[in-house]
């Protein structure tokens, strides 16, 4: 996918985070967007889980990644969803930058490893400096884990 991700805007400091920063080689380097450019309520990510992400039984994956994933793919959504109301571009100043207050994640059923995952996202309400962000994790048709996020605007100092 060519076009720039949520995560490609945060700025260098904010790159290094081990779910999604562009500058953490050892991290998963997470990219979510929009899901497409007429619909800016719903984000989307992939993911495709590598046979070292198993949570011990070979095929499965390890449900501290699916949190992972679902944390990342959260904040950025809810950032996208903060500059998207202000009509800012992304990334532009001042920074809005998210972090994860509370998740809460069902898993319903092993997830695959080899397999795209796909993550969905909403900003389902969006006040002041709190977001709530409903999420799933997928694979194809088969909805594998869900979750409920509360992100939290950074103060600006
Ligand atoms: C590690 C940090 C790095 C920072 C660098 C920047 C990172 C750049 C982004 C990079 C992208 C990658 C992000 C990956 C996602 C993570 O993994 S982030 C890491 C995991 N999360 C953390 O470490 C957060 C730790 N917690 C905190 O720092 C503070 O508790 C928080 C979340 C910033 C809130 O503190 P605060 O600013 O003092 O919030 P406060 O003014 O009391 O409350 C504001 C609102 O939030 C609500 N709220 C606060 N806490 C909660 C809660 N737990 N549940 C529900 N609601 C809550 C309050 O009720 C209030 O709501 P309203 O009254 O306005 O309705």
């Amino acid at each position: 996918m060519s076009k720039k991700a949520f995560q490609d805007s945060y700025s260098a400091e904010f790159s290094h985070c081990y779910g999604c920063g562009r500058d953490n080689p050892h991290g998963l380097q997470l990219k979510s967007y929009w899901l497409n450019d007429e619909d800016k309520t719903h984000t989307i990510a992939h993911f495709t889980p590598k046979p070292y992400h198993t949570g011990g039984v070979p095929n499965n994956a390890y449900g501290g990644l699916i949190a992972s994933l679902l944390d990342c793919h959260g904040t950025a959504s809810a950032a996208a969803a903060a500059y998207e109301t202000q009509g800012r571009k992304m990334g532009s100043t001042p920074v809005l930058r998210f972090v994860t207050a509370s998740l809460s994640i069902d898993f319903l059923r092993p997830t695959p490893i080899g397999e795209e995952l796909t993550l969905c996202g909403k900003v389902t309400q969006l006040k002041d400096r709190k977001a709530t962000i409903t999420l799933s994790l997928s694979a194809g048709n088969m909805l594998c884990a869900t979750g409920t996020m509360t992100a939290v605007r950074l103060k600006s100092e």
